[in-house]
């Protein structure tokens, strides 16, 4: 579903380069959920902006659902937005003058879906994000945790085949963030949603089948055990040889021996009880 080769990112700030990624490999498998570790600089957010079609890199491959971000013409990039991916950002990025329910709505009338389906799909949302009473609030009078849910459900109500969140528990205490991610994970596995999620709370990746851990632009080992207890999912970027460098390009998640998509191949999907 999502596939990144030797992936090099560099921007140019106050006359020197910053090389924000430099040679990142990723692969994940449809339905499968990535949490995408880090610490603050290394390039999280960059990556999930090249694979939201937001950024152009300037070396490597991208493939998402099918297309090849690098070549393709922003027309396409265009549709991808709209139609493939749903984005959630640690700030929410929730129109402030709109309620909930017209915040969700929000993705249905760009694309001029049918007036009777959206309201119809952003009550179903509410409903399973748990803010149906809530739906004619604006953000601001809501909690960060239902501000989050109200973005989780926008993200999701044109159904998209990939969800990319970055640092979406970031403004939560850890309590809420623990449910905003238990209800995304619920909610993507419902739907069958591939998943990337960047966080440098290393909580977040007891959510997910996998972790890929970034360090300064390149992919290392893998996050042995995310927060201590609970990750037993197959390892993102688990190691063939030990050879470093076969981290920069070496498979993670479901991808197959050639890279393409295996969808569930060799990994089993980590449920919470
Ligand atoms: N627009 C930009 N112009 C110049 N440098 C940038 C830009 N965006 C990011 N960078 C730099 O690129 C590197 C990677 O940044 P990025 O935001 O991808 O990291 P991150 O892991 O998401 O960090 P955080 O967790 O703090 O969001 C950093 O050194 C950052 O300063």
């Amino acid at each position: 579903m999502i596939s990144v080769r030797d992936l090099h990112k560099t921007y140019r700030h106050g006359g020197a380069d910053v090389h924000a990624l430099r040679g990142v490999g990723l692969d994940v498998g449809a339905g499968q959920v990535v949490a995408l570790t880090g610490r603050s600089g290394a390039g999280k957010s960059t990556l999930l902006n090249v694979v939201a079609g937001l950024l152009r890199p300037e070396q490597g491959s991208v493939e998402v659902d099918g297309l090849e971000l690098t070549t393709a013409r922003d027309a396409e990039l265009v549709a991808l937005r709209r139609d493939t991916v749903g984005v959630i950002y640690q700030e929410f990025a929730l129109l402030p003058l709109l309620t909930a329910e017209e915040n969700v709505g929000l993705p249905m009338r760009i694309r001029r879906q049918d007036t009777r389906k959206r309201d119809e799909a952003v009550a179903e949302l509410l409903d399973r994000v748990g803010l149906t009473a809530h739906a004619r609030q604006r953000p601001e009078e809501m909690s960060g945790g239902q501000q989050q849910r109200v973005a989780i459900a926008r993200a999701l109500v044109n159904r998209p085949r990939v969800l990319l969140a970055d640092e979406p528990t970031g403004q939560l205490d850890s309590e809420t963030g623990a449910q905003v991610m238990e209800l995304l994970r619920q909610l993507v596995e419902q739907e069958g949603t591939t998943a990337v999620v960047a966080t440098h709370d290393p909580s977040v990746a007891d959510f997910a089948d996998a972790v890929v851990h970034l360090d300064d632009g390149r992919v290392v080992s893998p996050a042995v055990g995310a927060s201590g207890d609970g990750y037993r999912g197959t390892h993102a970027g688990e190691q063939t040889d030990g050879d470093p460098a076969d981290d920069l390009q070496h498979d993670v998640g479901a991808g197959g021996p050639d890279g393409r998509d295996q969808p569930g191949a060799g990994v089993p999907r980590h449920r919470r009880t």
